[in-house]
């Protein structure tokens, strides 16, 4: 049986050949910039410092508001819980020159921000990926923010901490507002950052020049020529699945996809006849439902290559780093984990994704010794979705 609680070992370590760097990027002083967190292959021993998992207390707030908490409940409990939580990744540490590496973008789902996804994010720069997570300005997120140009100080008594960040917080559906219209609008913004980003990370790639806002002592010239330009991939969870769908549609130098949990909602109806590109779903048992399910299967069309898994026994939130950080018992109440392991689940998740991008990818690895799971063949994991479909087939064959 389970343990009564878990021993909070916290977020997983990266288990590939590579160790694991962590910086963020914000460009430009407005709401346009590109604002990602990258997690790299590094060079040992340049850091020493473990990454702090959420770098600011206005997330806390955006949380508790997110959540429909109390404010001050909120923060306070999260600040005591969570405000001393670092992931396994060396901040700052350099990044390790000398080959190609094949990049992914990700895209963070409704209420979250860039840094919640780590467990992935450093188990494929494990691997030898690097790893955009963005964190998107189009009011989905919990928190963010744009440091604003330096004002001219007048001299002050105490240099007041970010005196020049602008904070953008989540955005409440109103009483009686359409949810499509919203999340469609968010849908066209979170797809225009993703690009964004790859356009930034292929101009560093050219050796461009890289400002910096956040005055962070990281050597972003290492990157140059690292990044395998015919090599890109998607990925995202819930809203940011829907968001890689759009993204592959949009852009064809994203070479595959892959919706983790996806939510379908905010996709346009065009949407489903213009992704190209493969596209692998790694469904939640708990999550999906019919409606969801079937958008899924609409894209589905003769030569394009779509696979689908569900992983038994997890839920929505078996894929950010929450499901790591609580004891079973106060888990399962916030549904935060599942039947599951949560390291059990997230390593299924995370080696389906490698076998399918190195497929599709065609990348030089061992990934494809995890070909079976992408079939729904294994422990945990079924083909397709648990969700009784409606039969397309005529009732009764006479
Ligand atoms: C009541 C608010 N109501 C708003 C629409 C629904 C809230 N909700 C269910 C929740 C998020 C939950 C959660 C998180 C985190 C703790 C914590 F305590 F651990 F921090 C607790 C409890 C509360 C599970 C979801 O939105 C689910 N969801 C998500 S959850 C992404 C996320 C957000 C914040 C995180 F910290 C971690 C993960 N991303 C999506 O793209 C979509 C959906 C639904 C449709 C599309």
């Amino acid at each position: 049986g389970s343990k009564s609680s878990a021993k909070l070992n916290g977020i997983p370590k990266g288990k590939g050949p590579y160790s694991v760097g962590c910086t963020d990027l914000m460009t430009d002083y407005t709401i346009q910039g590109s604002f990602f967190r990258l997690y790299y292959p590094s060079q040992n021993g340049t850091s020493s410092e473990e990454t702090k998992w959420i770098p600011s207390s206005e997330y806390y707030r955006g949380l508790a508001d997110f959540l429909n908490v109390y404010r001050v409940l909120g923060e306070t409990f999260f600040q005591y819980y969570v405000g001393s939580v670092t992931c396994p990744a060396k901040w700052n540490a350099a990044f390790k020159p000398g080959e190609k590496y094949p990049l992914i973008i990700f895209s963070h789902g409704l209420g979250a921000f860039r840094t919640i996804y780590s467990a992935i994010c450093i188990e494929m720069a494990s691997q030898g990926f690097i790893v955009a997570a963005v964190e998107h300005r189009d009011e989905s997120s919990s928190a963010t923010y744009y440091r604003k140009e330096n004002p001219v100080f007048e001299a002050q008594e105490e240099a007041t901490e970010n005196l020049e960040d602008e904070w953008i917080y989540y955005r409440k559906l109103k009483r009686g507002e359409q949810e499509f219209p919203l999340r469609h609008q968010q849908l066209q913004q979170r797809t225009e950052e993703c690009i964004k980003a790859l356009d930034l990370i292929l101009g560093i790639n050219n050796g461009n020049h890289v400002v910096n806002v956040l005055s962070l002592n990281f050597d972003w010239t290492l990157l140059k020529e690292s990044i395998d330009g015919d090599r890109i991939a998607v990925m995202g969870h819930s809203f940011g699945a829907a968001t890689a769908i759009k993204t592959l549609s949009k852009d064809v130098r994203f070479k595959c996809g892959i919706a983790l949990d996806a939510w379908m909602l905010p996709l346009d109806d065009d949407v489903y006849s213009r992704v190209e590109q493969p596209l692998l779903f790694i469904n939640s048992e708990k999550f999906q439902w019919v409606s969801n399910v079937l958008k899924m299967k609409k894209l589905d069309s003769t030569g394009k290559i779509r696979k689908m898994i569900t992983i038994k026994g997890s839920v929505h939130q078996s894929f950010p780093d929450f499901t790591f950080l609580t004891g079973n018992f106060v888990g399962k109440i916030f549904k935060l984990k599942g039947e599951i392991d949560p390291n059990i689940a997230i390593d299924i998740s995370n080696k389906a994704s490698l076998a399918f991008l190195q497929k599709h990818l065609g990348l030089k690895k061992d990934f494809d010794q995890w070909d079976a799971l992408v079939d729904g063949e294994g422990h945990n994991v079924i083909p397709g979705t648990n969700i009784d479909l409606p039969s397309t087939q005529p009732e009764t064959l006479e």
